[in-house]
């Protein structure tokens, strides 16, 4: 499953022509098709509905949806928004269809004065106006034609996309406010960018015929993970293994007023696969945190300002760190003393994890991790203020061009890079991403990117692929959430929940069907 910008998708169907030899008609029809085969087991002869139709190609497609809706004997009507004389091409040509089938259309201009009272005689609004051809803000008619449907009571159902959304990282002025959006072969990318994110109400991704090789070929991947990536790619333990090729981890962090932090990390880590997992905190909490991590054992170093330091000599290469496979880094590690990561970590051949006050570091030094590491790969765990921080932008400007900035940090420092928050996105240093579409506003509390953090170190331990460890744990992670909602609030989930919840989900996820 791909996510595609609306310029990707016109790459994308221009391949399918000119190189396949599919037509744009062809295309078109079979647009209609798979949204009325998607339609038809929602909607009964009792339903009143209407297609609104815009000038484009998404039009067309409005125009092939209102013959077979016709066709197949529902109380259909079809208002076209724009001059008649304005569509063209191969919308043209399916209106031509439609006319010549025998079906009437009126204009808008015709009920334009009472268009908001005729809404409301309908059960089933079909957005068909604007699809991803739309540059800027909808102009006039269409952005009154958007606030009234916006006002309406019936079910409204986008086609492609929710007019006025546009399939970029771009803010958007107005968009229709769908109840469901059927889109074409591939998500578009503002289905998981807010405020975009909530016009598109509930998606369903609609295969209309265009062979894989049209978007391999044309664009580099941007894809969703699925049930199905999951399941085919957790890793799977030899019969004879032991603790010791089950990966060895190392945590560090921990602060006098921030011990629930590693209890968590190490918690998740351990659920997740690990086979050793040490935990260097401040030798003045270790006691307590041993008492909440029964399986993990301990390296004790000195605190100063109740925190500890990360500096070569309490951690030397040779003897300490080449004991691990993998290490994670920053949670409640706090913010008072320097650090010195790159120094101590550009050689450690395993994965390194960098979270939390690890990331509040690291922006000090970025300059050093230009270009990556030399040791091994690097893996960053951003939220949004976190990225913003990194980056020098602010949250706002992050929120809105997550992909992109995720992607220009990603091969700029050679990091996998784990935007977090709704719709997680993990981008490879060489630019590849995926988009995560587990979890649920519950994980919006302290702790959950904790285990999250526990939760990539167990998976990269355990798997062969980085990219296939960081999704499988971020897809799990939302999953626990997803989990947990079907019987507790909403409001109550914990962190600790997570943890609890997390070997059920992990064992349905290996096991689904
Ligand atoms: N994905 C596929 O393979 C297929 C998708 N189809 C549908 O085609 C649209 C994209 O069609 P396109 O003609 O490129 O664009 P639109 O329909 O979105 O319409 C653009 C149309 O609107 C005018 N316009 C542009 N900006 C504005 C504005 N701000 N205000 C008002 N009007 C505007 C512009 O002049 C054009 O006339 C895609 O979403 C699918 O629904 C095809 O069916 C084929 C297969
Ligand atoms: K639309």
């Amino acid at each position: 499953m791909y996510v595609v910008t609306g310029e990707e998708m016109h790459r994308i169907d221009r391949y399918t022509m000119e190189k396949i030899g599919l037509s744009e008609e062809t295309l078109m029809e079979n647009a209609g098709q798979a949204f009325c085969r998607q339609l038809f087991p929602t909607v009964g002869l009792e339903d009143r509905l209407v297609v609104l139709i815009g000038t484009g190609n998404n039009g067309g497609d409005g125009f092939v949806i209102g013959r077979i809706l016709k066709e197949a004997g529902f109380l259909v009507d079809v208002i076209v928004i724009p001059r008649e004389e304005k569509i063209r091409g191969t919308a043209l040509k399916h209106k031509r269809i439609f006319e010549n089938s025998g079906h009437e259309w009126i204009t808008f201009r015709e009920v334009q004065e009472h268009f908001e009272q005729l809404l409301t005689k309908y059960t089933i609004i079909i957005d068909a106006m604007l699809g991803t051809g739309m540059v800027g803000t909808p102009r006039w008619p269409y952005s009154d034609v958007i606030e009234s449907v916006n006002g309406a009571t019936g079910r409204v159902i986008a086609v492609d996309i929710p007019s006025g959304v546009t399939a970029t990282e771009e803010k958007h002025e107005v968009g229709i406010n769908a109840d469901q959006t059927y889109t074409f072969q591939a998500a578009k990318i503002s289905n998981f960018l807010y405020p975009a994110a909530f016009c598109f109400g509930e998606v369903h991704i609609l295969d209309i015929g265009i062979p894989r090789i049209a978007l391999e070929n044309t664009f580099e991947t941007r894809k969703l993970i699925t049930d199905e990536k999951v399941k085919n790619s957790l890793a799977v333990r030899k019969q004879n293994a032991h603790k010791g090729v089950s990966g060895k981890a190392l945590i560090i962090g921990g602060s006098i007023p921030m011990t629930g932090a590693i209890v968590l990390t190490t918690g998740a880590c351990l659920r997740t696969g690990a086979g050793l997992v040490t935990v260097a905190v401040p030798d003045k909490i270790l006691l307590g945190i041993a008492q909440k991590t029964t399986e993990a054992m301990f390296y004790p170093l000195p605190q100063k300002n109740g925190e500890i330091e990360i500096i070569p000599s309490h951690f030397p290469q040779d003897k300490t760190l080449s004991a691990y496979d993998g290490i994670a880094v920053g949670p409640g590690l706090g913010r008072n003393n320097k650090h010195n990561l790159y120094d101590t970590f550009n050689d450690f051949k395993g994965n390194l994890v960098i979270d939390a006050d690890g990331l509040y570091h690291l922006v000090d030094e970025l300059d050093k991790w230009r270009g990556g590491r030399e040791g091994g790969p690097t893996i960053i765990t951003p939220h949004l203020g976190e990225m913003a921080r990194l980056t020098g932008k602010t949250v706002e400007e992050v929120e809105l061009q997550r992909f992109r900035i995720s992607k220009q940090f990603a091969m700029e420092y050679k990091v996998y890079l784990v935007l977090k928050g709704p719709f997680t996105i993990i981008t490879a240093p060489d630019g590849r991403q995926w988009v995560n579409q587990t979890g649920n506003e519950s994980l919006a509390k302290g702790g959950t990117g904790d285990t999250l953090t526990g939760m990539i170190l167990g998976f990269l331990l355990q798997h062969e692929y980085i990219t296939d460890a960081i999704c499988n744990a971020v897809y799990i992670h939302g999953k626990t959430a997803d989990e947990l909602v079907k019987s507790q609030d909403i409001l109550s989930v914990t962190a600790s929940d997570i943890i609890e919840v997390l070997p059920k989900v992990l064992h349905s996820s290996r096991y689904q069907t």
